[in-house]
Parts: C-alpha cells; sequence; structure tokens
C-alpha cells in the first residue's frame, strides 16, 4: 500500500497547497488525481515520489518511508521528459544506468516501440514522445511497485497516446503495479482510472476526499 499521510505542503512564501491531505493507494489501483489547474497536482506527484519533503505528514509503502538510497518503489514520470535526463548521456547510457537486465531492458523497449536506432542519440536529437518513453522505460526498469504519472502523454498524437497507455496498462496489470496519475483528458481519464481523488476538496482538510 502507498500512503500519504497526513500531509501538508506549501512552497517558501506561499499559502499551503495542502493542510490535512490523506491518500492510500493499494497495488493495482489507479488513482487519478483531480483538481484545477495550479491546485497542486503536479507538486502532490512529487511528494509521493519523494522529491519534495512535505512540512507535516509523511509518505509510507507498506508501512515504510521512502528510501534515501537505492531505487525507490515509487517511480514518477513528469510531463517534461527533457528536464529529467542528462543532455550528455547517450540513451543507451541512460537505460544502461537504470539497472534493468539485458532482457528485460529489451522487453521493455519492445513493449514502449523504442527504436534502436534513437539507443545512440542524445536528448536532444529525439522528440518530446520519442524522449518521454525512455523515461517511462527507465521508470519501470527501476521495478516499481507504485508508478506516479504526471501527464506523461500531452505532447503524444491521438494514436500514439492510446498505444503507450495500452502498454503501460498491460505492464501495470501483470505487475499488479498501482498507479497515480495526472491527466486533462476526460477519455483518457475514463479509460484508466478505477478511482479519482478531488484534491480541491482536501484544501478544506477532508482527509482523501474521493468521488466515483
Ligand atoms: N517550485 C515552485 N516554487 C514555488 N511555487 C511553485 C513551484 N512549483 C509550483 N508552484 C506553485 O504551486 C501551485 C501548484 O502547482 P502545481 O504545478 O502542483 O499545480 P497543478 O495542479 O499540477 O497545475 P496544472 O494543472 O496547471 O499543471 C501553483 O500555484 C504553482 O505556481
Amino acid at each position: 500500500m502507498l500512503e500519504a499521510r497526513r500531509i501538508a505542503f506549501g512552497y517558501p512564501g506561499a499559502p499551503l497547497l495542502y493542510r490535512d491531505f490523506s491518500l492510500a493507494v493499494s497495488p493495482g489501483e489507479r488513482v487519478q488525481l483531480a483538481a484545477p489547474s495550479g491546485a497542486g497536482k503536479t507538486t502532490l506527484a512529487r511528494i509521493l515520489a519523494g522529491y519534495e519533503r512535505p512540512r507535516a505528514g509523511e509518505v509510507l509503502v507498506d508501512g515504510a518511508p521512502l528510501p534515501r538510497r537505492g531505487a525507490c518503489p515509487v517511480q514518477l514520470v513528469g510531463q517534461h521528459p527533457e528536464m529529467t535526463v542528462d543532455p550528455r548521456q547517450r540513451m543507451d547510457a541512460m537505460l544502461a544506468e537504470a539497472g534493468a537486465t539485458f532482457e528485460e531492458e529489451a522487453r521493455l523497449r519492445e513493449l514502449l516501440g523504442i527504436q534502436d536506432r534513437w539507443l545512440t542519440r542524445f536528448p536532444h536529437e529525439l522528440s518530446g514522445g520519442e524522449l518521454q518513453r525512455f523515461c517511462i522505460a527507465r521508470a519501470l526498469a527501476a521495478r516499481p511497485r507504485y508508478l506516479i504519472a504526471d501527464e506523461i502523454s500531452t505532447m503524444l498524437d491521438a494514436v500514439t497516446q492510446a498505444r503507450l497507455w495500452q502498454a503501460l496498462l498491460a505492464e501495470a496489470d501483470a505487475r499488479d503495479l498501482g498507479m497515480v496519475f495526472v491527466s486533462h483528458s476526460p477519455a483518457l481519464s475514463a479509460r484508466i482510472a478505477t478511482r479519482v481523488v478531488d484534491l480541491s476538496g482536501d484544501r478544506c482538510g477532508a482527509p482523501d476526499a474521493v468521488r466515483g
């Protein structure tokens, strides 16, 4: 179980985004974070994956805090892949660093439609959608228990987006992966979500405000 317990968070000098937010995600669940623009969905995604430390509260996986070192059981894929890669590192090296076996890496490349000719390129030599596939492969190679997907397919055309999610959902099912995702596409969200959590509800302090 991935748990955010009684989270309070605000950026320095700004009002709190959440005062007392709690969320529990089971393996296999796919939870959509819903809220208006600027309400703090991306920030919460970062907190869940350990990139931001809350002012109060904690993030736990099966009752234990996220590890400070080594592979994190919660992996985040964001909406700007170019900001999460080393611009001087070739894609084959980036994937190798993710720590998958040769067979597993090949399987993930096949799953995500990563072409061999992309491997010898640098990030700036790939489109946003191509680069995003590498970021998803890197996240899955870390064998996460939970994947946080923050508008990961916004930059893709409708057909590529549908293919990517089909692959990701098959993988999630096979691994019993829990997911928390943000998407501004109602059609995509309706297809993916097993539950919707409305973040705006929490701004009044209601724990785990749930609809659907
Ligand atoms: N690093 C930062 N420092 C200060 N304020 C920030 C920072 N990142 C985000 N914010 C502010 O925090 C609030 C929440 O931002 P966040 O990106 O989490 O919202 P969001 O719900 O994901 O928005 P959107 O749907 O537009 O992507 C916004 O008002 C934003 O301007």
